[in-house]
């Protein structure tokens, strides 16, 4: 998951390939709460591991239950619908799956046996409506009583004392806020029916239905028969009791397969877009948005568990659809429309104004930033096609996964305006975490960014000058791929060492340099299988690197490699001629350097602290050698860029140095 403060996608033309879903976040936490209420134990199979599902086990574990991970199974052992403990405080975060449900099953267990529970979230869960559900609650004879603001989060259910429950009167919610609500009160009132059946009846047209069905269905499948009139009348029937189904398997998240359906809709392709864990016979409500694409344009073809979608109409068609059916899907509509040939008008999406932000005002106002013309009401968006050049928009995405996702999509703006396109910066990545913590590299493995498009920072300078802690920094800071150039060299030099070649070699050197073997996995790095990271790093190796590099063809052979580096989201490139050879369009070339006393000094301490026997003066000599060789070989010297800036970082700290070099970053980027 990209943690950093933005993430800038370059302009995007092309994607294809297989993408993997990962668990359905309304399908998990539902199976969580029903594993946790029923007796004995569940396997959940591929469950979502995400901030909302996460929130949901930590609530079970505080509450009792037995949860044990065997490689990507959960096992859940439940309470047996009794309480193990009688009070608890629960943190929910922004979940509305588990703020619900978990305020009814412990309203209804703590009134019936005695207990008393505290439930708050974020600030935003604080502000999203649940007065509805308490107001339920409160005529079954649940004490419910509010922390905060009446109506919303937190709440304290139960007051410790045993109340007698009205199960025979039929509890009135209302559906036209949030179908949550009813599906709260579906998952807790199995536990109240050992005296008789208990109705719930629903005041108003019920919203979002196909969440309800995925709620029926998962209480059948935990042994609870609901006897229905249509979405109005809703029967649990008398000794309701939850059996564990044993195993269970949650299907890849429908809302977020939208995402790539948009994708292969609007992008290009040379081989389809394949989402996999989610398919046609999918009980996820938003399965429906494939629809709702396809009358826009897409060609989906699909079976139990795959998706397929290509490019149909292109400019994709504009359309009125009402959303009722996939509230949460239907956000990526949005997105789409600035690629249609006419006006898109989304209807019936009120609940948008109480999810984890105000949607369709977000949605407005980041659309906007893009240059395209918005219209809102209380229940509707109507989004224009751009007219004119799109803009490089810093896209804020109010700590709401699904409009960091959906925004993305609006990368593919070449497409649209003609070359090169603009990059879109995305703020606060790390919400996508809320169901999809690896959105954007499953993104970016499916993408095909514009030609030259991906943004490169070239970090060179002389040895020991603090390229390689810069550049790794930098890189960790943008979220960048990192190339650390010199390490090639290295390896080639230990390959050559392996090889009985010498370094005077040139072209059995090139041919070494052509087929290197290299792996980097993390901090380690493997030459035809071996472990080199410690030998790489030598002060020896360095030293033959040097002499390695004044060759021609091998720089030559090395080249395609570097390049290979530059891929999306971008590249921080350090070693000596990123910016005047390799990268020579990059977006900013830093050339470091510091006093060659100050180099020595750090390189002595460097090698001090790895426990490695090192001696000032050999050092000082030896980097001299070094920056004589590097700087006045006949390619490639180590120079710098005419375009560089340059940072003498001799009396400067690590972080004044990543500071500077972020500030001019961000002087060089559209936004
Ligand atoms: N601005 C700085 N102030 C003080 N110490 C620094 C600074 N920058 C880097 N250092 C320290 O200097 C040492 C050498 O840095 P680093 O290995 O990044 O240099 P380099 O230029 O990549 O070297 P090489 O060219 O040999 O790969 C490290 O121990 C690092 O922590
Ligand atoms: N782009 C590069 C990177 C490195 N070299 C050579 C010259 C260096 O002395 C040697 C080792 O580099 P280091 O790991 O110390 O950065 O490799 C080069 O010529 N061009």
């Amino acid at each position: 998951m990209y943690t950093t403060e933005f993430l800038d996608l370059p302009p995007l033309v092309r994607a294809g390939g297989r993408v993997r879903l990962p668990g359905s976040k309304s399908i998990s936490n539902r199976v969580l709460l029903l594993a946790g209420l029923a007796a004995g134990t569940t396997e959940v199979h591929d469950l979502l591991d995400s901030d909302d599902t996460r929130v949901m086990l930590d609530a079970l574990r505080l509450l009792g239950c037995d949860l044990q991970r065997d490689g990507d199974v959960l096992k859940v052992t439940g309470l047996g619908g009794q309480l193990s403990r009688k009070e608890a405080q629960l943190f929910l975060g922004n979940a509305g799956t588990a703020m619900r449900p978990l305020t009814a099953a412990l309203a209804v267990l703590a009134a019936s046996q005695g207990g008393q529970f505290q439930l708050s979230g974020v600030a935003r869960m604080h502000e999203r409506p649940i007065g509805d559900l308490v107001q339920a609650l409160r005529q079954l004879g649940c004490p419910v009583a509010d922390l905060g603001q009446p109506g919303f989060p937190p709440l304290q259910v139960g007051d410790g004392g045993v109340h007698a429950l009205n199960t025979a009167a039929p509890i009135r919610v209302r559906g036209d806020v949030s179908s949550q609500f009813l599906t709260a009160l579906l998952l807790a009132l199995p536990l109240v029916t050992a005296q008789g059946p208990v109705a719930i009846e629903v005041d108003g047209e019920l919203i979002s239905k196909p969440y309800i069905d995925i709620t029926l269905r998962l209480l059948a499948r935990f042994g609870i028969a609901v006897e229905r009139e249509g979405y109005q009348r809703f029967v649990l029937p008398q000794g309701s009791a939850y059996r564990t189904p044993g195993r269970i398997h949650v299907e890849g998240d429908a809302s977020s397969a939208s995402y790539f359906v948009a994708l292969g809709a609007i992008a290009g392709t040379d081989q389809p877009v394949r989402i996999e864990g989610v398919g046609l016979d999918s009980i996820q409500g938003d399965i429906r948005f494939v629809e709702a694409a396809q009358a826009m344009g897409a060609q989906v073809t699909g079976g139990p568990g795959w998706l397929e979608v290509q490019r149909g109409a292109w400019p994709l068609k504009g359309l009125t659809l009402d959303c009722n059916h996939i509230p949460d899907a239907a956000m990526t509509l949005a997105v789409m429309a600035l690629y249609a040939d006419g006006p898109t008008r989304l209807n019936n999406i009120a609940s948008w104004r109480v999810k984890e932000t105000d949607r369709i005002a977000a949605m407005a106002a980041e659309l906007r930033k893009l240059g395209a013309t918005v219209t809102e009401g209380p229940d509707f968006i109507e989004v224009q096609p751009l007219a004119g050049p799109w803009q490089a928009a810093s896209i804020h995405t109010y700590d709401d996964h699904r409009m960091a996702m959906c925004l993305s999509l609006a990368a593919f703006n070449p497409l649209v305006a003609g070359e090169p396109g603009v990059p879109v910066r995305i703020l606060d990545p790390k919400c996508v975490g809320k169901t999809f913590p690896d959105y954007f590299e499953t993104l970016f493995e499916v993408v095909t960014p514009a030609a030259d498009q991906v943004p490169v920072l070239t970090v060179d300078g002389p040895t020991a000058s603090g390229k390689g802690t810069l550049a790794s920094e930098l890189a960790r800071r943008l979220g960048f791929h990192l190339l650390d150039s010199g390490a090639l060299y290295r390896a080639t030099a230990l390959a050559a060492q392996d090889a009985g070649v010498s370094l005077d070699d040139e072209a059995p050197l090139a041919e070494l340099a052509g087929r290197l073997a290299l792996r980097f996995e993390g901090q380690r790095v493997y030459l035809a299988g071996r472990d080199i990271t410690d030998p790489l790093r030598l002060e020896s190796t360095g030293g033959m690197a040097s002499r390695v590099s004044v060759h021609p063809a091998v720089r030559q052979a090395l080249h395609q490699l570097q390049l290979s580096f530059r891929r999306a989201p971008g590249l921080v490139a350090d070693g000596r001629d990123m910016g005047t050879v390799v990268f020579p369009g990059a977006s900013l070339k830093v050339f470091l350097t510091a006093s060659v006393e100050q180099r020595a000094e750090r390189r002595y301490k460097q090698l001090i602290s790895k426990g490695v026997s090192a001696n000032l003066p050999q050092i000082q000599s030896d980097l001299r050698l070094r920056d004589e060789r590097d700087a006045n070989r006949s390619v490639a010297p180590c120079r710098p860029a005419e375009d560089a800036m340059l940072l003498d970082n001799s009396a400067m700290s690590i972080e004044d140095s990543v500071v500077q070099c972020l500030d001019w970053w961000r002087q060089r980027r559209p936004f």
